[in-house]
């Protein structure tokens, strides 16, 4: 099989590109057991955290438990939680620094399209000092709906001025990758929280990768043989 090559590679990023998914448990866990009161597991809560904070919310507590104020507010809260305890260990997933470096040597345009909000987008960015790599970035915020519809890598490709088809997604849950698949986007799997087994529902897939050391990596630049 022939790789293509792209020309746009979207980067989801928590888990994508830092190995932070643990530390989004920890705070909704802390907040909807702490501060909602409910007694769900951390497994439950894993299983619901995909997509925008107002979405997880709603499938945790039904539609009309918040307001859109005290939703957001709740969002807010669970990131700050989140930032305190994961600061100490920011930094990018393995390999992650020279691949961005290589993929701006071969002139691919490059965006962030994440269901976090704009809060933890600048909170990665600007702390690991990589936003000039970046011509795009899409939050949250701008979009209706989040993973698994494809409106977030579709408004990314846009930003971008590439098609669609023409970008590659690198993303590591299945809610994701499903979003890429809606996109008819190729997509690349970090096998960093849910092992490859959870994506055989998809046809988008290109490749497996646990970190940006992989030499298969290499041939998104060559084209050569998969
Ligand atoms: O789209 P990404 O980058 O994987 O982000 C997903 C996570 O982003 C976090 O900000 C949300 O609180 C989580 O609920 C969500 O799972």
């Amino acid at each position: 099989m022939n790789t293509p090559t792209y020309k746009a590679f979207l980067f989801d990023m928590n888990g994508t590109m830092i190995d932070d998914m643990d530390f989004h448990t920890t705070a909704w866990h802390k907040v909807v057991t702490q501060k909602l009161n409910a007694s769900l597991s951390r497994e439950q809560v894993k299983v619901e955290m995909y997509g925008k904070n107002s979405e997880v919310l709603a499938r945790l507590f039904g539609e009309d438990r918040f307001t859109d104020q005290e939703a957001q507010e709740l969002s807010v809260e669970k990131e700050k939680i989140y930032q305190a305890e994961y600061i100490s260990h920011l930094k990018l997933l393995n390999g992650l620094d020279q691949f961005l470096a290589k993929a701006k040597e071969k002139n691919i345009k490059m965006a962030i399209a994440t269901a976090a909000i704009m809060f933890n987008i600048d909170f990665v960015v600007d702390n690991l000092d990589i936003r000039p790599y970046f011509q795009a970035l899409v939050s949250a915020d701008e979009v209706d709906k989040s993973k698994p519809h494809p409106e977030t890598f579709l408004k990314a490709a846009e930003k971008l001025g590439i098609d669609p088809k023409d970008c590659l997604v690198f993303e590591d849950a299945p809610k994701g990758v499903e979003a890429a698949q809606n996109a008819q986007m190729d997509c690349m799997v970090l096998t960093t929280m849910h092992g490859k087994e959870e994506f055989s529902a998809y046809t988008n897939i290109v490749g497996y990768v646990q970190d940006y050391t992989d030499p298969e990596l290499e041939k998104l630049f060559t084209g050569a043989e998969a």
